[in-house]
Formats: C-alpha cells, structure tokens, sequence
C-alpha cells in the first residue's frame, strides 16, 4: 500500500478524540520514565488533552464561523487592527510561539466591512492550529481577501518560538516576523503607509 492508497485522516475529520490524547499522554508520562498513576499525575492526561482541545480548536473551525456580522458601509481606505495576541502551536514540535498579529484589510467597493472583533476571532481560527508562522499568516490575508471580498490585505505577525528558546538553539527573545500582503496593498506607497501604521508604537 502506498502512501496515496492511505485513507485521508487527521485535519478537521471527525471531533476531538479526548480519549485518545489521554491515552496518548498516558504512554509519554510512561516513556519519560514516570509513573501515570502517582497522586499527582493522576489527572494530567485529561487536563493535558483539555489543554490541546484549547489550543487546538481552530482544527475544527472555519474562517467563515466567524466572519459572520458584516455592515453595509462604504469605507474606501484601510481599517487596522494592531497588537492581537496570539498563542499557536509549531507543527514541528508540538510547542507554543507566541506573538502578536497585526490585521489590515481594505474593505470591497460599495462593500461590506466586519465587525472588529471579528478580525481577532479569525486570528484564532488559524493560530488555534498546527501551524507555522508563515502558513498562518497567509491564511489570515488570504481568508480576508475571499471571505470579505476585501481589496487589499496586510497582516504582520511578530513571535517568540519557545522551540527555539526552550530548546535546540536557546535563543530566548528571537522573534520572527513574517508578513502576507495581497491585493491593492502591494501597491508599493499603500503598503508603506500600512507598514509605517503597524510599526508606529
Ligand atoms: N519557517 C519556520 N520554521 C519553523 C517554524 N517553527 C519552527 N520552525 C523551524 O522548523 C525547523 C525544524 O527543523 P528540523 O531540523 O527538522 O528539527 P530540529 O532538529 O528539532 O531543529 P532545531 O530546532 O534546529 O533543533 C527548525 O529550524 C525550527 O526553528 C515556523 O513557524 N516557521
Ligand atoms: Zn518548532
């Protein structure tokens, strides 16, 4: 059997399996040389699977669960919305990066534009994933750009890997800054004034 012959499993099939990621727990607590059934382990399978429910639950949700309440309102330049904190999981070692993202979007012609909290709660759709930073950057603009029917898009993310300072290199306080933009804020003097906008503390 191949690869391609696999059933396509994992990402958004089916629910949360609590169960197993307890059971998966149980099995890490046993490999690092603990014992599952000491007092205080007792309930970290279940509270670590809750954990991963929380910091995973973008898995099952789309861009569209939340990009729900839209005004009528023709809005010509940019809207902004700076320093979204964020919490995400590094699909190569399962470890949180933790940052901020900055959302700009120039809402469609004659258009409609979402309510603002609404541009965090799409944040979380798709940090609340396996995911690398550049990845989840471009699926916020990307998101903005189809959902919205937006003009243009910018979105700056700014992070702290904690498996590049935990562990590997040990680099506390590096941070990576990644950036998607789209649309008519490629427009070199749009995208300077967004830039220069997101930059400004
Ligand atoms: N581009 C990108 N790389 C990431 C991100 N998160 C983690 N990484 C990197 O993914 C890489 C995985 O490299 P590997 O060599 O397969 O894994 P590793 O041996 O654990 O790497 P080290 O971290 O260098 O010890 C590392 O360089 C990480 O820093 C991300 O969001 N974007
Ligand atoms: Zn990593």
């Amino acid at each position: 059997m191949t690869d391609l012959d696999m059933p396509v499993v994992g990402l958004r099939t089916g629910e949360f399996d609590a169960q197993r990621a307890e059971n998966a727990v149980r099995e890490l607590l046993l490999a690092v040389g603990e014992d599952p059934d000491r007092e205080g382990l007792r309930a970290t399978p279940l509270r670590v699977a809750e954990a991963y429910r929380e910091l995973l639950a973008g898995q099952w949700q789309q861009p569209e669960d939340v990009l729900t309440t839209t005004f009528e309102l023709s809005h010509d330049e940019m809207v902004l919305v700076k320093d979204i904190e964020i919490v995400s999981l590094c699909e190569h070692h399962l470890l949180p990066f933790r940052g901020t993202a900055h959302i700009g979007y120039i809402p469609a012609v004659h258009g409609r534009v979402t309510g603002l909290s609404k541009l965090a709660r799409l944040v979380e759709v798709y940090a609340r994933r396996l995911q690398i930073q550049e990845r989840l950057t471009g699926q916020i603009a990307d998101a903005l750009i189809r959902i919205l029917d937006a003009r243009g898009a910018i979105v700056v993310v700014e992070a702290e890997h904690m498996c590049m300072s935990a562990r590997g290199i040990r680099k506390p306080g590096a941070r990576t800054t990644t950036s998607a933009v789209r649309g008519q804020l490629r427009r070199p003097a749009t995208r300077a004034e967004a830039m220069s906008l997101i930059l400004a503390r």
